[in-house]
């Protein structure tokens, strides 16, 4: 028997939204010392990257982790629909109370994927919000 195979496949997706560091949690003072110019009232904005990466065995009959094709229509309902040219903060209610640091918009990303994947399938989001600033979540 041949022995089991596991794969790593990866899809990329850009979207662009606006956002601000505001967490109401915080006064307004320290929401300027704590997030700086990226307090600012009116906002700013990013044209993100994101990887979603899923981990699995490569099926003996497909050659597939997953279908690709299916990833994508899966990143299409969790990324592009809800967050693509949206204010995180204003249009997607998850931030209503949620900052909307990287971090947490990886962590939405990861929820929200559990829930269109196969079980046990989905490995790492990661993100690049600018070139220089890039996180990982893997649902720890
Ligand atoms: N831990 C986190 N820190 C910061 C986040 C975040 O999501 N998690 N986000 C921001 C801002 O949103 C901001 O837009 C990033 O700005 P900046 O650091 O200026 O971005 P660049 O690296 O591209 O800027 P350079 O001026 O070219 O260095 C801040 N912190
Ligand atoms: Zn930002």
């Amino acid at each position: 028997m041949a022995p089991e195979r596991i794969g790593y496949i990866t899809r990329v997706q850009s979207f662009s939204a606006c956002h601000r560091l505001h967490s109401p949690d915080l006064s307004d003072e320290e929401n300027k010392q704590v997030y700086g110019k990226c307090n600012n009232p009116n906002g700013h904005g990013h044209n993100y990257k994101v990887e979603v990466t899923v981990r699995g065995k490569i099926d003996a009959l497909t050659g597939m982790v997953m279908n690709l094709t299916e990833l994508k229509r899966c990143i299409e309902e969790v990324i592009m629909i809800p967050l693509d040219h949206k204010n995180l903060d204003q249009d997607v209610p998850y931030f209503g109370k949620v900052v909307s640091t990287t971090e947490n918009v990886a962590v939405y990303i990861w929820d929200h994927m559990l829930q269109q994947l196969p079980e046990g399938l989905l490995y790492e989001i990661k993100i690049h919000e600018t070139d220089k600033n890039i996180v990982v979540y893997r649902g720890e």
